[in-house]
């Protein structure tokens, strides 16, 4: 009926799931001796593969069986290059050369808008990046029980790998991370239990500019760095001064909350500010440990050109740009319409965003801390209608209302960057009743090695309507 644990098959990939793992199915009879379907799924596989698996952990809805042998491999695959691969839950596609990733990228894409009605052939081969390494400037890992530094382990959030390289995060990020890995090892620091809350320290967040180079590391604990720390935390801040002069921002935040999440109930900084500067498009930003900002710059930068692109921006023109964020896309567009206002639910970073547009001398910005949905109906009101807008949600997309809100507004043309083509495809749906046609979407790889894919897209509204 079922497959249980320890069993031995030999099957063919089918299809990739929306995580990146193979798919194969097996045929078992039931009760009634009728054969029934059941789907397997095998991490690190391609399409065609054939292997020879065990069955790993039946009980899940994904029975999930682990490789034993590659029997006829896909011509795409690769050797991982990172000696983590095989544990790490970051990069699941490793095993996949880069045209490959790219290719499956862009077919993505294509699936999600056709499903949604609209022509796949509007979409064009995803961007990807000429050395797709190193590209990450924010990394957090983690600290296990006895204080070890690392990243998760793929499917078990208990388990730390400890950390001995990362290939997609900048060099001397990781160099850093090592850095404090073993003080905490010389001092014998225990790290955090989440079974029993106890233990000291939680997370290391490492962020870097890459283009002036400034560094942040901030340690998330569970107590002040006072007291029976003091003398550890000063060679630490000794230590990170002489081997890393580009850390201008070293902090320790206190977290005591049970949740695993990289949250400050008190922030002490050790050393410099409390936050980096950053440039993206010809802009500066201030970013402090809890400010979203692009984590691939290099491929940021060309979202930001493709967006602007698109948008055609004039400067007798008003916009509105939905989930602005910081500002990484309101800035560039300001400089070249009349006015601009930004909407955006995190307080703190439209106190970001309106930081950036003054230390960038913008002055036609207007910034609003409200939830997408209530800022347009409020920015319509004071600003009246758009003849541009950007949206750039999270990947839940924006939503059936805020689609709806939007093709009210009646702007000319629609900007849409996404990082999930699923929710991006409906939430276009939305707007073809209100007259508006999808001219083209433009895949960007921001995330090398992994499922992920970044879109942007114009949408412009039919005249007659
Ligand atoms: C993908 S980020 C884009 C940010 C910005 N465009 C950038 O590139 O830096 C999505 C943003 O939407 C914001 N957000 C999430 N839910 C929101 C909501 N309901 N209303 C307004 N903003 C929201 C998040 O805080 C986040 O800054």
């Amino acid at each position: 009926m079922t497959v249980t644990k320890g069993e031995t098959l030999v099957t063919e990939i089918r299809q990739l799931d929306a995580k990146g793992s193979g798919q194969a199915v097996v045929w078992r009879e039931n009760e009634l001796g009728n054969p029934k379907k059941l789907r397997l799924t095998i991490p690190q596989t391609l399409p065609g593969e054939k292997v020879r698996v065990i069955v790993d952990q039946p009980e899940k809805r994904r029975r999930k069986a682990l490789t034993e042998e590659i029997i006829e491999a896909h011509q795409e695959r690769v050797a991982p290059q990172c000696m983590h691969f095989e544990l790490c839950g970051g990069c699941v596609w490793q095993h996949w050369d880069y045209t490959g990733q790219l290719k499956q990228k862009t077919a993505h894409v294509k699936q999600a808008i056709e499903a949604q009605g609209f022509d796949p052939t509007l979409v064009q081969d995803t961007i990807g990046m000429e050395d797709p390494w190193r590209y990450r400037n924010k990394m957090e890992f983690t600290f296990a029980k006895d204080g070890s530094l690392g990243l998760h382990e793929a499917g078990n959030f208990r388990k730390i790998i400890s950390l001995e390289t990362c290939l997609i995060a900048g060099k001397e990020m990781v160099e850093a991370a090592m850095e404090v890995a073993n003080w905490t090892k010389e001092y014998q620091l225990k790290g955090y239990d989440k079974d029993t809350h106890e233990g000291l320290l939680r997370h290391l967040m490492v962020r870097q500019s890459f283009a002036n180079g400034e560094m942040m590391l901030a340690l998330f604990a569970t107590e002040s760095p006072t007291g029976h720390l003091k003398s550890a935390v000063n060679d630490l801040i000794q230590r990170v001064g002489e081997k890393f002069p580009q850390v201008k921002s070293l902090l320790w935040l206190e977290n005591t909350d049970w949740a695993d999440r990289t949250q400050s109930e008190k922030t002490h900084v050790l050393a410099g500010r409390d936050f980096i500067y950053d440039e993206m498009a010809g802009y500066r930003y201030r970013l402090w440990f809890d400010t979203f900002f692009q984590t691939n710059p290099t491929q940021a930068q060309k979202l930001v050109e493709l967006a602007l692109e698109m948008g055609q921006p004039k400067k007798s023109e008003k916009m509105i740009d939905l989930f602005c964020g910081v500002g990484t896309f309101s800035l560039p567009f300001a400089s070249q319409v009349e006015k601009l206002a930004g909407i955006e639910i995190v307080e703190t970073s439209i106190e970001s965003a309106k930081r950036n547009a003054q230390d960038n001398g913008i002055s036609n910005t207007y910034f609003l801390a409200k939830d997408a949905r209530k800022g347009i109906d409020e920015v319509l009101e004071s600003f009246g209608h758009p003849e541009l807008l950007m949206l750039d949600p999270p990947r839940s997309g924006a939503g059936g209302k805020v689609m709806r809100r939007i093709g009210r507004s009646k702007p000319e043309r629609i900007v849409y960057v996404s990082c999930n083509p699923d929710t991006f495809a409906t939430d276009i749906s939305e707007l073809v009743p209100f007259g508006y046609t999808l001219k083209m979407v433009q895949p960007v790889d921001l995330f090398p090695h992994t499922v992920h894919v970044e879109c942007v897209a114009l949408l412009v509204r039919n005249e007659e309507i």
